[in-house]
């Protein structure tokens, strides 16, 4: 079989011309992994939270679940810091229309160094204020390797990590814990704007089960997520990524809701870029030939790759549906 390079590009305008209502877009749940606070540090975990809770897509139809497989109430203590930080990083993010939207990787940049008006730089200043205290909040607490009381009272979740529920990370009850309920009035960003849901979750775990690593989890965010927010689209991505462009879900779901072909789709895969790649890529990191070749060979023949993350994927083509010889045709999405 010869490779058939096929190259696909999303038509994010004729979506917007199609879907004028909020109300007409799918819901999106998007699925984050971490497994253990020290080899992935709780604020490597919560930067890819915030690139995702502010992807440039209605926050009510927006659902974030945190999967922690290291059950570790230092990961809960940042996902609740970042939960408060959001409200300053969610409108500063959409109103300068910034990229990327992971705080650390942003403040990196050299163009983030405040500019224009006065008002907008000092703006600038105070959500990267805001951001450094959160950072070091976290990583104190990370060095001390435990929550001291005074700060468990801030959110009843930590009641789970109580002395009677015995948890390690091997050995524990499921913990659900809705940090921020996108249906309640006051969960609001700083100017008013609704924020999207925000859930940690620690599936439950017994030393006599097999846990599955990240396909254990996932199953078990499907799961949960099904109970809660039921979105008809799922991104997934591992805690040591981010979202580097907050149009992502629009594109992805041009080619879920494409009049012609959306209803064939059952997933849409995202490229992966890596950071620190040595001069000359000694270590063979580029994606060069994966994106360029691999993928785009495939894709010639109605093809592609789950590379296992950065990937959206229909609720229906995991979780199955009822047999219809009917296809609408407009790739529709409920
Ligand atoms: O018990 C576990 C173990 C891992 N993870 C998470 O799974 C992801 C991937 O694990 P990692 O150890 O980083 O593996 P990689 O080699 O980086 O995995 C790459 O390749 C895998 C397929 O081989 C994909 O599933 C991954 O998404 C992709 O990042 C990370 O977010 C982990 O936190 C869990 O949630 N639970
Ligand atoms: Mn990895």
């Amino acid at each position: 079989v010869r490779w058939n390079l096929t190259r696909y590009s999303p038509l994010p305008h004729l979506l917007s011309q199609r879907f004028t209502h909020e109300e007409e877009l799918p819901a999106v749940d998007v699925f984050v992994c971490t497994a253990d606070p020290v080899i992935e540090p709780p604020t490597l975990v919560v930067n890819t939270v915030l690139s995702v809770m502010s992807y440039n897509y209605p926050t009510r139809k927006l659902a974030v679940y945190l999967s922690d497989d290291g059950c570790s109430e230092l990961t809960f203590y940042a996902l609740h810091q970042a939960s408060q930080f959001a409200k300053h990083w969610i409108p500063f993010c959409k109103r300068r229309n910034i990229e990327p939207r992971s705080p650390d990787a942003y403040f990196d940049k050299p163009t983030a160094r405040p500019s224009g008006q006065e008002w907008e730089s000092m703006k600038c200043f105070y959500v990267k204020k805001l951001y450094e205290e959160m950072k070091s909040r976290i990583e104190t607490m990370a060095e001390k390797g435990s929550v001291p009381p005074e700060t468990r009272s801030q959110h009843k979740g930590f009641l789970q990590w109580g002395r009677h529920n015995n948890v390690t990370k091997r050995n524990h009850q499921s913990i659900v814990e809705i940090v921020i309920d996108g249906r309640e009035e006051d969960a609001v960003d700083e100017d008013g704007d609704r924020l999207p849901t925000l859930v940690y979750v620690a599936r439950e775990k017994r030393p006599q089960f097999h846990h599955n690593f990240k396909a254990g989890a996932m199953n078990a965010l499907i799961r949960a997520s099904s109970e809660m927010s039921n979105g008809a689209v799922i991104l997934n991505l591992d805690c040591d990524m981010f979202s580097n462009d907050p149009d992502a879900i629009r594109d992805a779901l041009c080619f879920f809701l494409d009049e012609q072909s959306g209803h064939r789709i059952a997933f849409v895969q995202h490229p992966q870029q890596y950071f620190n790649v040595t001069k000359n890529d000694l270590y063979g990191n580029s994606p060069l030939q994966t994106d360029k070749v691999e993928l785009a060979g495939m894709g010639g023949y109605g093809a592609a790759l789950y590379i296992g993350t950065g990937c959206f994927h229909r609720r229906e083509a995991l979780c199955g549906n009822k047999y219809s010889s009917k296809v609408d045709g407009q790739g529709s999405i409920n």
